[in-house]
């Protein structure tokens, strides 16, 4: 068995993984740490895991932590996560992150948009970024994975066929995103209380969402050349979900059927990928508690631009579901361990 910690297990992404790893065949979980929660058991916390779930919340000295475990999963705000590649590195055990610290490749680059100074930032270079679909051989070895961010996974997914092969414009890339309010975690703020957030829809991080860097880095490394994105990120009243709706400009001509039959030979053997028959549109409700990505291609021969349209649960594919995923390709399982579902519907 494989004995798995996790650090920030009470936020909307940790507690989605101790859900998913409690019923991992293949993991034991060794210890959840809260510094809110110490000392009470998860089921009373979340009571969704009441009778499922019996460990009591911990807070725990790191290196005690790391020595329990063969890995450590950090679902913590920016910043937290960077004693805790040191700590993994020195005992050679292994780290997935689901936050932002090992996602960016220049330092200086995350420094700038995260206002965060990089404490660990020769453990930058190691780490994969943690795409099963996209990098699962740099994956299988890696001892720190950065689990991408929920906007960049919906992105990347959508449009890497189109940028691998070259069928666009790289300049002309528009991502227009919506989230569900569980993006944004779990702790209280006036952008996400209820009077807020219900029968209201609006955008956020216009031009600045510190996402941006994240999905051009990823994009470039596709197209071999730097690629800049317009990315608007939206918030709606819904609790979980994203739904990309991404633009850009065709170089040749393609019709929907033969882009559709691109993408699924791209995606060709995924588990996780679906690429949707012309016609069959994504939706949140249709991902909402699967790890699934669904992908939507469309020619719109009258501008000549393609519009995909990318729906993933924020929490399963945008964070726990796709830590759960890296860890399989980690640990040489089969990838749908612990993942082999349906979403919930309605
Ligand atoms: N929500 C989402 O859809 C996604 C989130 N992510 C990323 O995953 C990470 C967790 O996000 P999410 O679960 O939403 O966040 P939450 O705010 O819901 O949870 C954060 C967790 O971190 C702990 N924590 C908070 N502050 C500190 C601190 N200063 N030091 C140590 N621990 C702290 C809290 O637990 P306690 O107080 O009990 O210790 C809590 O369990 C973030 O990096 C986020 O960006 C990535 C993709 C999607
Ligand atoms: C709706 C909402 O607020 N969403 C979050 C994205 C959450 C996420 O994926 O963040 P990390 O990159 O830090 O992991 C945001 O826009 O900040």
């Amino acid at each position: 068995m494989i004995k798995a910690g996790i650090i920030g297990a009470t936020g909307y992404a940790g507690v989605e993984l101790v859900r998913l790893l409690s019923r991992h065949p293949r993991v034991k979980l060794a210890a959840l740490t809260s510094q809110t929660y110490a000392g009470k058991p998860m089921g009373e916390v979340f009571p969704h895991l009441y009778g499922l779930v019996d460990h009591v919340l911990e807070e725990l000295y790191l290196p005690e932590l790391v020595a329990r475990c063969d890995v450590v999963f950090t679902a913590l705000p920016h910043g937290h996560a960077m004693p805790v590649g040191e700590e993994v590195m020195r005992r050679g055990k292994r780290l997935i992150d689901l936050g932002a610290d090992f996602r960016l490749k220049d330092v200086d680059v995350y420094q700038s948009w995260y206002k965060t100074e990089h404490t660990a930032s020769v453990l930058v270079a190691s780490a994969v970024y943690g795409l099963p679909e996209l990098n699962r051989e740099e994956i299988k070895d890696s001892v720190i994975v950065a689990n991408p961010g929920c906007y960049p996974t919906s992105a990347i997914l959508g449009l890497a066929p189109l940028l691998t092969d070259k069928l666009i414009d790289a300049k002309s890339l528009i991502i227009d995103a919506k989230s569900g309010v569980s993006g944004a975690g779990r702790g209280l703020s006036l952008k996400t209380h209820f009077s807020e957030t219900t029968n209201n829809f609006q955008a956020y991080g216009v031009a600045t969402h510190r996402h941006t860097p994240e999905i051009e880095q990823e994009l470039s490394r596709l197209a071999g050349a730097p690629v800049t994105v317009s990315f608007t990120p939206h918030l709606t009243p819904m609790t979980r979900g994203i739904l990309s709706t991404l633009y850009a400009n065709l170089t040749e001509k393609i019709s929907t059927q033969e882009l559709t039959e691109r993408y699924r030979s791209f995606y060709a053997g995924e588990r996780f990928v679906r690429i949707l028959p012309p016609g069959m549109l994504p939706a949140t409700k249709n991902v909402a508690g699967s790890n699934h990505c669904d992908i939507s291609v469309t020619v719109d021969s009258r501008t000549g631009r393609v519009i995909v349209l990318s729906a993933i649960d924020n929490l399963l594919k945008g964070a726990a579901g796709q830590a759960v995923q890296n860890l399989n390709v980690m640990a040489g399982l089969p990838e749908e361990t612990g993942l082999d579902f349906a979403g919930m519907y309605p």
